[in-house]
């Protein structure tokens, strides 16, 4: 499997992995309990238009951006997709972060998934759903940047270092109007 990263990290694209990716986003957004995320920006409290759900083998307690999410008990499909990721990948995980982007407009700014709670060097299994959405890279040193377009039903996985040394976004793209969901599937560490 080819490193999307040149240094530093490991980033590994499946493409389209997932079978029936529509059926499946039909159903997440009916049975997920969405809600709307809130984030601090610049100290003011934010309610983004963008949804998120927190899903996991117990009631993990996870933060970020300063709010604290407790972990709901996995549906049926979450279940399923955990499982194809966890033989694709060859990893396991223990929670799943939802996001839902109605259209282009709705954006996710650079950020790592380096919260204390999450397994230090695990993978993150990533699932799109939906509108194809651009997702970019940059390394925290030199600001080098990779992007790449993820498609609907498929996986992308993020390990080793790439957390400690690589930022991601979703950037903005008025040309979707569509949606999208993502599904990150983590290792938290369970205590
Ligand atoms: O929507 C995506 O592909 C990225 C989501 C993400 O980076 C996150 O939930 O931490
Ligand atoms: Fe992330």
């Amino acid at each position: 499997m080819e490193n999307l990263l040149p240094k530093d990290g490991v980033a590994n694209y499946y493409g389209k992995v997932i079978p029936n990716p529509d059926v499946y986003f039909e159903a997440l957004l009916r049975t997920i309990d969405w809600k709307n995320d809130e984030v601090v920006i610049f100290g003011k409290r934010i309610v983004t238009k963008r949804e998120t759900a927190w899903y996991g083998d117990k009631p993990f307690e996870y933060t970020y951006s300063k709010t604290t999410k407790t972990a709901l008990p996995w549906t049926s499909e979450l279940l399923e997709l955990k499982r194809s990721c966890e033989e694709i990948s060859g990893e396991t995980y223990n929670s799943c972060l939802l996001n839902l982007y109605h259209d282009g407009s709705e954006s996710m700014g650079w950020h790592s998934d380096d919260e204390p709670e999450i397994e230090k060097e695990w993978a993150i299994a990533s699932v799109s759903l939906g509108a194809e959405r651009k997702f970019s890279f940059k390394h925290k040193k030199d600001n080098e940047t990779v992007s790449l377009l993820l498609e609907n039903g498929s996986l992308l996985v993020m390990k080793g270092k790439t957390q400690q040394n690589w930022q991601h976004a979703i950037p903005k793209s008025m040309k979707v109007m569509d949606a999208r969901i993502n599904l990150t599937f983590r290792k938290l560490v369970d205590v």
